[in-house]
């Protein structure tokens, strides 16, 4: 059995969009049960898409789909009752419209929304104790928490006669829509290890790469490097596909050996022994075409501008960090 098997417990996705939607098909590929997976989506046309990419997918939309899908379904008819006064459709073969509480929500709304969503749900996070794994970039752990914790006494929070959930964040990347993510994962104190190994396998089912950081702030720096990193490889593709056109090269030829040639390097740095500068001046005979190029990318500061892109991001995940979890509740 592999590690991406071990958990198999109910998984509830809170919000159904192209995040959603890798790490659900990572997971089925390896085998995770579909009947155990749940996805809450607004846009109905969005379920319908995913119901027809994996046929059995239950499915909610609605005002109370994101607590329902927390919360389960206690039996087919409590479902049925709800689809008939209109509040809520549940989408999924009558034989799976019962499903229990959820073991892992994964928090997958756009940042901007997060806050409500949460909100909305603490009374029933607070009362099922899930593993709570976030993927929104820029909302802190602390600011979950006390989401979270949206309308109890602070007093009752620390006598611990009310508990939060413990919280996983991740910054993962797009490439895990094609099972080869890279991903940084952050839990805070409350989360054991036991937690920690269930986000892990979770995460490990569509990302290569799982790198666990031990600040959260290096959650910021992870999303400068990996989260948004793959637009800055199309960017470069983009750019080297540009000049082989401008050289006289047709297009479509010019983007093939692009992504092969970056496919390739990608492959030879991740397999071999040398360090990434040992690779780049194995290809760069002294006065050959490889330096000639390399010498104009360095005096047009491409390292300076490449730091300057990901301080970037890092400092705009920080900024984000303050403008949609910073105010009090
Ligand atoms: O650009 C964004 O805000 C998100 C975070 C990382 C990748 N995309």
């Amino acid at each position: 059995m592999t590690q991406q098997q071990q958990h198999q417990g109910r998984l509830a996705f809170i919000g159904g969009g192209n995040m959603a939607e890798a790490i659900l098909g990572g997971l089925l590929a390896c085998g995770y049960p579909l009947s155990q997976c749940v996805v809450s989506e607004p846009i109905q046309a969005r379920c319908e898409f995913l119901q027809s990419k994996y046929p059995g997918l239950q499915t909610l939309s609605g005002p109370d789909a994101n607590s329902l899908a927390v919360q389960g379904s206690k039996s087919a008819s409590t479902t049925q009752s709800l689809i008939q006064d209109g509040s809520i459709q549940v989408n999924a073969t009558a034989a799976s419209t019962d499903f229990a509480p959820a073991e892992v929500v994964i928090l997958a709304v756009k940042p901007q929304v997060l806050k409500n969503v949460v909100v909305d749900l603490a009374p029933a996070l607070r009362a099922l104790q899930p593993l709570v794994i976030s993927i929104a970039a820029g909302i802190e752990t602390s600011a979950i928490a006390r989401f979270m914790a949206d309308g109890v006494d602070e007093e009752a929070l620390v006598a611990g006669s009310v508990k939060l959930p413990p919280v996983i964040r991740v910054m993962p990347n797009t490439p895990a829509l094609v099972l080869e993510g890279a991903a940084g994962m952050y839990a805070t104190a409350e989360a054991t290890a036991e937690h920690r190994e269930v986000a892990e396998s979770l995460m490990a089912a569509v990302s290569k790469q799982v790198s666990w950081v031990e600040t959260e702030s290096l959650i910021d720096t992870v999303t400068g490097i990996s989260g948004s990193g793959p637009a800055y490889f199309f960017l470069m593709m983009e750019a080297m596909e540009e000049a082989g056109v401008k050289l006289g090269m047709d297009r479509a030829t010019a983007k093939a050996l692009t992504i092969q040639t970056c496919l390739g390097a990608a492959k030879m740095a991740q397999l071999s022994s040398d360090d990434l500068e040992t690779l780049r001046i194995k290809v760069t005979s002294p006065q050959g075409t490889t330096d000639a190029a390399i010498k104009a990318f360095e005096a047009g500061g491409f390292r300076d501008l490449v730091q300057k892109g990901v301080t970037a991001a890092d400092a705009r995940s920080r900024t984000l960090a303050k403008e949609l979890g910073g105010a009090k509740l």
